[in-house]
């Protein structure tokens, strides 16, 4: 791709567009943008032979066709670079979330994550306080389950930091994600599923649910029975304005942690140990 193009507009009145834009094509293979009142021209070569062409053309037929000519040398822009430049790394809790165009980084736990249509790319504040919330609450051998787990980026969290690791997730789309992410950074996960906490099987020590408020509200009862005694259940995807309603179900643990970003609620509550 070269540094520069060039744009030919020609302006003249509309009726004529069509008819000159019939001659364009005949001395110019590239294509053409026709416009109410004018025709733009975009070449990396120079347009300057078709603008003289026009010029004649137009000096022939004199007041007939009126036409006025704008020959500018333009930027290229490398659209695949500017994306690319526009998705940063991110460090979030002990994480440093990159997509696969960046290095990794020395004394962090690195993850590697390139943007696709599942949610979890680790800019998002849910996802960010969910990841500090992990390295916090996750241990070396503890069983974690991720329940919406888009991306897959809390369960590969977690499974970095040695935990052994189950993801589900209602979307199709996102469970392929999840695999593609696991196998991008050469881990594995214990089980991957399509649908959700009800199809998982005995207790977790941290289970992990970042999803919106009133599906919170909707699994609440299985998120509940999938904590371990002494376990922690990490909720997010709550707007501030509904948290007093997520909170009511969830009254009979503990909250452990709240953490408020943006206008993002994340709790991290604990499932006691029952006494006699
Ligand atoms: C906000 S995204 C979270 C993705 C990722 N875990 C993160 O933290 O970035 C929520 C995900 O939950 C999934 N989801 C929605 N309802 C669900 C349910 N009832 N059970 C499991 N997953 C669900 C969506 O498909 C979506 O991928």
């Amino acid at each position: 791709m070269q540094d520069k193009y060039y744009e030919l507009t020609i302006t003249l009145d509309e009726q004529f567009v069509d008819l000159i834009a019939d001659f364009i094509l005949n001395i110019h293979d590239e294509g053409v943008e026709l416009g109410e009142e004018k025709i733009v021209i975009r070449s990396e070569s120079d347009l300057t032979p078709v603008k003289e062409a026009l010029v004649s053309l137009s000096d022939t037929l004199g007041e007939n066709i009126k036409m006025d000519f704008t020959l500018e040398e333009k930027e290229n822009i490398d659209w695949i670079k500017t994306y690319q430049e526009s998705i940063q790394p991110i460090e979030a809790g002990k994480f440093y979330i990159f997509p696969s165009w960046y290095e990794e980084k020395e004394n962090r736990i690195n993850i590697k994550i390139d943007p696709a249509l599942a949610f979890g790319s680790g800019h998002h504040a849910t996802t960010f306080s969910c990841l500090e919330a992990i390295s916090t609450y996750v241990k070396p051998k503890d069983r974690v389950i991720d329940v919406g787990c888009g991306s897959g980026i809390l369960g590969l969290a977690a499974k970095k930091l040695g935990a052994t690791v189950e993801l589900c997730d209602t979307d199709p789309l996102s469970v392929e994600s999840c695999k593609e992410n696991f196998s991008l950074n050469e881990e594995q996960y214990d089980e991957l599923w399509e649908g959700s906490i009800d199809k998982a099987s005995g207790t977790y020590d941290v289970v992990i649910a970042n999803i919106i408020a009133d599906v919170l509200r909707f699994i609440a009862k299985d998120l509940k029975a999938a904590v371990k005694e002494d376990g922690y259940l990490i909720l997010s995807g709550i707007l501030d304005k509904k948290e007093a309603l997520v909170k009511e179900s969830f009254t009979d643990l503990t909250l452990e942690r709240r953490t408020l970003k943006d206008e993002w609620v994340t709790l991290v509550y604990k499932k006691e140990t029952a006494h006699g």
